[in-house]
């Protein structure tokens, strides 16, 4: 992989979001929304001139509470078509009113395959009432007045997230802010992030294509993981999947054995019996029922090489049966959002402590010799 591609594809995973937001131009026709009062009176709003006595009156009709009356609102019509894969189940209508806020939470499931919600954000004249997203200490602000101020001619904005994302709404300091609230479940077990792309699926996309040229064959799945892959493991197998690049999932053992050894496995190492000897002992006791492609032996680029010349005549016995010739060389790209598995073991020393194997999971993605490439149209 070339210097250039290397920056764009750390670049496309770096700059990944956990949400998408945008705005889209509507026609006025599709800016309504009918609602009823008290289960009588049904009333109509066009969105696209809707005054603000048009708009208190909504924002009575939803808080009867503070207004002391037993509304109730109905949504007859919805403003999304949904793409194929993803189900949108509309949730509920917001209305906020000046000093209206709604304070960080996530979206509690609603039924099993949610994967997410999808606000929509009309566009009514209002100030404040930024939306915050968090996640793994990153914070983003969108701030959808601002959006609608710019725009010329009838939009909606919208913002589309994962379900472990934390959001907030700040306070709204003037006007009203109405925004539609959607759940979002995954039709298939296995629906990919390719029904909505978002930009780092173009970007990934875009980065990887540049290899030009890739091996077909089918990929293959390890482990149960590969089913639950979220956000943006979830749009690098999809692109790997529109790019015919071979991926799979690996447990990565680095730095295994006095740091000398890393290691890629497709499921846990299991140390039968866990009793006081050496790491390395311990290591084949781990690997010996195991074949290279249960696990492999590998270079990570960047990383001191494993000196074979080095090594005991047993270690090498045993370990040279799990490298390739060459070996496998792997570059780390991006820390996956990922789990870890511990296998404990009593280590020896001056005295037995407690030591343990340690694998994270990682996403591998093969970039085969040249000349077993094919031609992708793409
Ligand atoms: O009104 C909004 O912008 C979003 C409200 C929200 O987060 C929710 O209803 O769960
Ligand atoms: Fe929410």
């Amino acid at each position: 992989m070339s210097r250039q591609v290397y920056a764009k594809v750390a670049q496309a995973l770096r700059n990944r979001t956990p949400f998408h937001s945008g705005i889209c131009t509507v026609p006025d026709h599709q800016l309504s929304l009918y609602y009823s009062q008290g289960g009588i009176t049904h009333r109509r709003l066009d969105f696209s001139k809707a005054g603000e006595d048009e708009l208190e009156a909504l924002y009575r009709t939803c808080k009867p509470a503070t207004f002391g009356r037993n509304g109730e609102n109905s949504i007859t019509q919805g403003l999304f078509t949904c793409d194929r894969g993803v189900e949108m189940e509309l949730y509920k209508l917001n209305v906020d009113g000046k000093d209206d806020f709604f304070k960080p939470h996530k979206d509690t499931p609603r039924r099993i395959g949610m994967v997410g919600s999808l606000v929509v954000v009309l566009p009514t004249q209002h100030e404040g009432g930024q939306f915050v997203l968090r996640k793994d200490r990153k914070e983003w602000t969108i701030d959808f007045a601002e959006k609608f101020a710019a725009a010329t001619e009838p939009s909606i904005c919208f913002v589309a997230f994962f379900g472990d994302v934390e959001h907030e709404v700040l306070p709204v300091t003037s006007g009203y802010r109405v925004t539609l609230t959607y759940n979002l479940y995954y039709e298939t077990p296995h629906a990919t992030s390719s029904y909505f792309p978002s930009p780092v699926h173009r970007d990934l996309k875009e980065a990887l294509v540049e290899l030009h040229e890739y091996a077909c064959s089918s990929h293959k799945f390890t482990g149960s993981l590969v089913h639950q892959l979220k956000g943006p493991d979830q749009i690098l197998a999809d692109v790997c999947d529109e790019l015919n690049l071979r991926y799979s999932l690996k447990l990565l053992y680095k730095g295994i054995c006095g740091d000398d050894f890393d290691l890629l496995t497709v499921d846990q190492l299991q140390v039968d019996d866990p009793v006081e000897c050496e790491s390395e002992e311990t290591l084949w006791d781990a690997l010996h029922d195991l074949t290279i492609d249960d696990a492999e032996g590998i270079e990570i680029l960047g990383r001191c090489r494993v000196d074979f010349r080095e090594l005991e005549q047993s270690t090498l016995n045993f370990l040279s049966a799990y490298y390739r010739r060459p070996p496998t060389q792997v570059l780390e790209l991006w820390p996956m959002s990922s789990v870890g598995v511990e296998t404990p073991y009593v280590g020896y020393g001056n005295e037995a402590s407690l030591d343990m194997f340690y694998g994270t999971a990682c996403m591998m993605v093969a970039i085969d010799p040249a000349e077993s490439r094919k031609i992708l149209n793409v």
